[in-house]
């Protein structure tokens, strides 16, 4: 991966011993972390670990039980319904089954994050916006087709420029490549850089792809027993002799 700008004294997302419990599961037990400006962290760890509670906590989509958690400079948990709605326009969220509406043409779905948060746009503008953000994952010529009628990449694709629209300053992938084939997860994965390039986005990638993982992170964070032990480099992490990383790695290149 070519050298970029990570702005190390700029961290755009900051985590100080963050809990959450689900009644007697406890599944984030102290996460430290931070993220930098212009930075992809990938997210690494089992099944149930809580990766996905940690973005809907970033996102303001779940509270934290305690601990701070401060995105783009603004502590989540203070912030009142409004600021929270703000807050969340910064933060792009790609879910794994993209939420594409399968009753609208690509056109419609890209145009729907659009027109919901900013009513006054003129036609012109929108068209613009949608046709900008295709073409910035390659897509052109799918904008009247259905979602039925894209594979499983396209559809994801599309997933991330409806995110990419509303122009956020941090991207949350979950499980960007589950479900594709190989040669689709490196795309997506092309993608996922590009669209940092391009956008200038701060992103965390949750995935278990260990391709994914090395391809797009420029660090990366495991989740282990509710907290972030190991954090560094792909090769930093996996040349831990901690059983869980080496079993993690095992099992991801033996399958
Ligand atoms: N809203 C909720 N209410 C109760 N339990 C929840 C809730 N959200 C998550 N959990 C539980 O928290 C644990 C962590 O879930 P999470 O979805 O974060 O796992 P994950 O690491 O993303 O897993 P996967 O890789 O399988 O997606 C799971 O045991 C899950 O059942």
């Amino acid at each position: 991966m070519q050298q970029k700008a990570i702005d190390r004294n700029n961290a755009v997302i900051a985590i100080k011993d963050l809990k959450k419990s689900f009644g007697d599961l406890h599944v984030l037990r102290g996460v430290d972390l931070e993220v930098y400006q212009g930075e992809n962290l990938v997210v690494l760890g089992r099944s149930g670990t809580g990766k996905s509670v940690l973005i809907k906590i970033i996102s303001g989509l779940l509270y934290p039980d305690s601990g701070e958690v401060n995105v783009l400079g603004r502590e989540v948990e203070t912030l009142n319904s409004r600021d929270l709605m703000e807050l969340r326009l910064k933060v792009g969220f790609s879910f794994q089954n993209s939420a594409l509406y399968d009753s609208m043409t690509v056109r419609k779905n890209l145009e729907f994050p659009l027109v919901r948060n900013s009513r006054n746009l003129r036609r012109k503008e929108i068209n613009v916006q949608v046709e900008r953000v295709l073409e910035a994952v390659g897509l052109s010529q799918t904008i009247e087709q259905m979602p039925s009628e894209l594979s499983g990449g396209q559809r994801k694709r599309i997933g991330i420029a409806r995110t990419l629209i509303l122009r956020p300053e941090i991207m949350l992938y979950d499980e960007p490549t589950a479900g594709l084939d190989p040669i689709t997860c490196i795309e997506i994965n092309n993608l996922i850089n590009e669209v940092q390039e391009k956008y200038n986005t701060t992103s965390i990638i949750i995935t278990h792809d260990l391709t994914c993982a090395k391809q797009t992170g420029d660090r990366i964070a495991m989740l282990l027993d509710g907290q972030f032990a190991i954090q560094g480099t792909f090769d930093e992490v996996f040349a831990s002799p901690d059983e869980r990383v080496q079993s993690f790695y095992n099992y991801n290149f033996t399958k």
